[in-house]
């Protein structure tokens, strides 16, 4: 059994503009000590998707469908107090982006992180107050005895996203998830703090969400990256085999346009065009608007979920019964009439 089954998740926005499809059925699965990176641009619905995890999500909006089980356990059937109190900072932990929002300002950083080990464990003032040092000392935070008597404000932003990561530790969680860690600082700050979440990852074996709009960042800490595209899982992989044989033409697009090893600044392709709305999504592959190997069926037919290799699947019509992933079949509508290729005598990348 995985230790986070997601499916089918859905969440909409019912606002007055409309209904804002911002996770529309995305499934996933993260096994026990696995890194899956969530990687779209911006509204792809990653947030949300997290948010929905942990009962995060405020009206307007609503998980109108799907099931999210942890440890075999339904989340869905959880009240809100039990997500709190049972699941919420004891088992699946959250970072967000911004550290100061999940600092508070008038205690000391040592005082809150051991506040909550002497909530969750059964132990004393002075033996809460040893592990939390210890564990500042695990994210890289020097002097961390002098530094647990210090108020956030005296941190830098590194140290406080390194003090918040210790918070997260504090509760030796199963699953921590992860939202955008490490935009709001510097590069070479981001580096060091994609390091430590590798360290961790060794040294707790702790699962992980890892929410970003880059695949490079990506390559630095995910074992597993969904791709997702208004409100859709497009592509789901082992990092490597996604970022060998991308498959989705979002995926290939949003590679071409990543800082990689082969890749330099200079020799990017931004991908064209923007997202739509999440509120009247097109119809058919939601990416279709964009993509240079639309074909006819595209608007018409939504595509499902299509394996294409060992562990990895892809939602694209491409890859759909018959075909073989190649766009230039496909582009005088084929010869199948409604514009879809004839099944082949099989085998072809394709195939089931
Ligand atoms: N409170 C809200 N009310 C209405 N729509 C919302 C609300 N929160 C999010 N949305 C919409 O849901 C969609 C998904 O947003 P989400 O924040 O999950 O995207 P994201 O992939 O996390 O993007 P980013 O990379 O910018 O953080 C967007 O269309 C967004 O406008
Ligand atoms: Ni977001």
């Amino acid at each position: 059994m995985a230790l986070l089954e997601v499916e089918d998740l859905t969440t909409y926005f019912y606002t007055e503009e409309g209904i804002v499809q911002a996770v529309d059925g995305i499934s996933f699965e993260i096994e026990r000590g696995e890194t899956l990176g969530l990687v779209g641009e911006s509204g792809a619905g990653k947030s949300v998707a997290v948010q929905s995890l942990l009962g995060l999500v405020r009206p307007p909006g609503h998980i109108v469908d799907g099931s999210i089980r942890f440890k075999g356990e339904e989340l869905l059937d959880y009240s809100e107090t039990e997500l709190r109190n049972q699941v919420r900072g004891e088992e699946i932990s959250f970072i967000f982006q911004d550290p100061m929002s999940a600092l508070n300002p008038v205690f000391t950083v040592g005082s809150q992180i051991s506040e909550i080990i002497e909530h969750h464990r059964d132990v004393t003032e002075a033996e809460a107050w040893d592990r939390t040092v210890e564990l500042l000392d695990d994210v890289g935070i020097p002097d961390p005895a002098e530094r647990a008597d210090q108020y956030p404000h005296e941190f830098s932003g590194g140290m406080q996203q390194r003090a918040i990561i210790a918070m997260a530790l504090s509760c030796e969680p199963d699953l921590i998830i992860a939202d955008e860690p490490t935009t709001a600082l510097d590069v070479t700050i981001q580096a060091q703090i994609l390091d430590l979440f590798n360290d961790i990852q060794t040294e707790y074996d702790t699962s992980m969400i890892y929410v970003t709009h880059d695949l490079g960042v990506v390559r630095e800490v995910c074992d597993r990256v969904s791709v997702m595209y208004l409100g859709e899982v497009a592509e789901n992989a082992p990092y490597e085999e996604l970022y060998r044989n991308p498959k989705h033409p979002y995926t290939q697009a949003l590679l071409r346009s990543t800082v990689t090893a082969d890749r330099r600044t200079e020799e990017l392709d931004p991908i064209e065009g923007s997202m739509p709305s999440a509120i009247d999504p097109p119809s058919g592959c939601r990416y279709r608007t964009r993509c240079p190997a639309a074909f006819e069926d595209c608007a018409e037919v939504e595509p499902g979920s299509y394996e294409v290799g060992p562990d990895h699947e892809v939602s694209c019509l491409l890859y759909g019964e018959g075909g073989d992933g190649d766009p230039r079949l496909h582009e005088t509508g084929g010869t199948g009439g409604a514009g879809r290729r004839g099944r082949t005598d099989g085998g072809l990348g394709g195939e089931r």
